[in-house]
């Protein structure tokens, strides 16, 4: 792969991962309610989802979408339905006021787990990957161009979410962020289903 088209692949995936969307809203929960460790185990975790829809993507997944409409629908409504679930527990944890938002308290192997999942339900990100990864891939392509587009998808994503998930469990930061976890519990409640509507409702244009 060319030096230059690698760089659009990683600016690509770049912006993808830097967009606000569920992804950074499940890393600021667990950084909120756990602390550094599961913040980052939630990114790293992710970041195998992440892999697994870009080896899926390598494979032909946009072949087999356009094929299938109808498991692409499937695979989307799944995803949404665990979004709003998301959205609804993170509205009922915000209703338990600014005192008690400390103690949602989340550990390690739950961040590891919904890591995995809202990587795998996000509607963002299949989205992302069949209608933008796609694009960099053509069936003659070597294995080794392959594994670099799965490798770029996975490392930026996870290099992103770690960032984020040190900078907000900075010791100046997180209290801060604390105070407001009713807030944001609300706000990212709100927009997870928001999010799960619109996709139900309508195509993701
Ligand atoms: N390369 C990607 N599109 N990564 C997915 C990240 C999704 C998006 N940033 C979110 O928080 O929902």
């Amino acid at each position: 792969m060319p030096f230059s088209l690698w760089l659009s692949l990683a600016a690509i995936c770049a912006m993808g991962a830097m967009s606000p969307g569920p992804s950074l809203a499940l890393v600021l929960r667990h950084t909120l309610g756990g602390g550094r460790l599961p913040g980052v185990t939630a990114g790293l975790f992710h970041a195998l989802g992440v892999g697994f829809y870009a080896l899926l993507t390598v494979l032909g997944l946009g072949a087999l979408m356009a094929r299938f409409p109808l498991l692409f629908q499937l695979v989307t409504w799944g995803g949404a339905a665990y979004l709003a679930w998301l959205g609804i527990k993170a509205l009922r944890a915000g209703r338990a006021g600014a005192v008690q938002a400390h103690a949602v308290i989340t550990t390690s192997p739950q961040a590891a787990r919904e890591g995995v999942l809202v990587a795998l339900s996000n509607p963002k990100l299949i989205l992302f990957f069949v209608a933008l990864l796609s694009q960099f891939i053509s069936p003659e392509m070597s294995v080794t161009a392959k594994a670099i587009i799965v490798l770029t998808a996975m490392i930026i994503d996870g290099a992103w979410y770690v960032l984020v998930a040190l900078l907000l469990s900075h010791s100046r930061v997180l209290p801060w962020l604390q105070q407001r976890a009713h807030w944001i519990n609300r706000a990212t409640g709100v927009m997870l289903i928001a999010l799960a509507l619109r996709v139900v409702l309508g195509p993701l244009a």
